[in-house]
Formats: C-alpha cells, sequence, structure tokens
C-alpha cells in the first residue's frame, strides 16, 4: 500500500529483498568519490553547472532493470495522472549516496536542471527524509525510507526544501508514512538506530548530449 500526498510518494516493498541487497552490494563496489560527510557517485554524466548539456556516459549493466523497472511504473496511467506527466523521460541519471550512521544531506532542492519527477531507491538501511518549506524552514512531512522502497518527490515539492538529518538513529513515532511502513516496530520500540544506507536517486537531465560513437568504440565504450 502505497503513501502519498502532492508531491510525494513512497511505495513499499518496490523491490524484493534480494534485489534490494544484490543493488546495495554490486553500488558498494563502484568507484565513490569522497565528500567530507558522504560517498557519492554520478552515474550517467556530471551535470555541468553552468547550463551546457550533460555529456552522457553508460549506465552499469547492474542499474538497468531497476531503471525499467522504475520508467515502466512511472508510465502506468494513474501515475502519469498523479505526477502531472504526460511523457515519462528517460531516467538517465543517477545519483548513488552512502550514508553511514551518523551522516546526511543538508537541506536542498535539486535545482532546474532535472525534470521534476525525482525517483529514489533505498537500500540497506531506514533513514527519515524531511521536506521543509523553502520560505521558513517549517517541516511539511517526515517521511521514513525503509530498504525496497520507492519515494517520489514532484510538482509542488520538487521547489520545496528536503534533507536527512546527521542522526545515529531514527524516532519514526510520528513519521507521516507510519501506516504504510513495512516493518512496523515491534514492541513499541520506535527508535530504530540506522545501519549503512545507500540510495539510488534516478532522474531526467533535461538537456544531454551524446559522444559519437566512434568515439566511445575507440575508449571500448558504449553508451546504451
Ligand atoms: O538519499 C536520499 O534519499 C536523498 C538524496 C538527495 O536528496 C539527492 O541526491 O539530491
Ligand atoms: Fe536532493
Amino acid at each position: 500500500m502505497e503513501w502519498s500526498v502532492p508531491g510525494f510518494s513512497y511505495i513499499p516493498n518496490f523491490l524484493p529483498s534480494e534485489e534490494e541487497k544484490d543493488l546495495f552490494q554490486k553500488a558498494s563496489k563502484g568507484r565513490w568519490t569522497k565528500l567530507a560527510n558522504r560517498r557519492l557517485q554520478k552515474i550517467g554524466g556530471t551535470v555541468p553547472d553552468d547550463g551546457r548539456p550533460m555529456i552522457r556516459t553508460p549506465f552499469p549493466e547492474y542499474l538497468q532493470k531497476v531503471k525499467s523497472k522504475i520508467e515502466d511504473f512511472l508510465q502506468l496511467e494513474g501515475q502519469r495522472k498523479k505526477f502531472q506527466i504526460e511523457i515519462v523521460e528517460e531516467m538517465n541519471h543517477v545519483l548513488i549516496n552512502e550514508y553511514l550512521p551518523g551522516q546526511g544531506i543538508m537541506a536542498h532542492t535539486d535545482g532546474p536542471a532535472y525534470s521534476s519527477v525525482v525517483a529514489t531507491i533505498s537500500t540497506g538501511s531506514g533513514q527519515i527524509l524531511n521536506i521543509r518549506k523553502k520560505q521558513n524552514k517549517e517541516l511539511l512531512y517526515s517521511v521514513y525510507l525503509e530498504p525496497g522502497a520507492l519515494s517520489i518527490l514532484h510538482g509542488r515539492l520538487y521547489n520545496e526544501l528536503h534533507e536527512i538529518e546527521e542522526n545515529l538513529s531514527d524516532d519514526i513515532s510520528s513519521v507521516s508514512n507510519f501506516s504504510c511502513l513495512s516493518c512496523p516496530p515491534e514492541n513499541d520500540n520506535f527508535i530504530l538506530p540506522r545501519q549503512t544506507r545507500i540510495s539510488f536517486t534516478f532522474r531526467n537531465v533535461r538537456s544531454t548530449r551524446s559522444l559519437p560513437k566512434s568515439f566511445l568504440k575507440s575508449l571500448n565504450l558504449t553508451i546504451t
């Protein structure tokens, strides 16, 4: 059962547990870029911050299946209606973020380079994502993102802020999607310690450019 408000949907158990674990394992072995407070991988290219098109780089094979599954899900009529989209754009970019317990991401918006339907798969651990009003930081929603879940940020919430606080555990007693959690807490134990979470944020970069096939061939790469 999914939880939806205008601008956000939470779909628990979007991936079966084996696929979720497999994604986590495969991404763990990828080439990480170290930031001060987390690690990340950019898949599909690097989005230039001066508005130029992104030069497309190939997707690893292991992400193809989940990419198609997300695109097929968005393609469903009911979903297109909900997200107010006619055409589902290709999810041509993925940001893979790794959060160790105590790590997070500061409040931000994703910006104008992307289409405004953002699909995130969570693996490894749950974490609370807060959505706040840009104007005054008022908390709009706290959503607990469980392993295997798909969450979609879109429309009117795309331009508000989202953040993950740098905590060692999450208190899920008052999260907005409590009634739709796939693993409701046992014995009223609402404080859930974090483990390593790896998230996969699929987006459509509006403006892209492919390198000539002959050039990619010379590098032994192909764009899929
Ligand atoms: O890890 C998440 O769920 C959020 C990631 C995010 O906001 C981003 O990459 O822009
Ligand atoms: Fe973001």
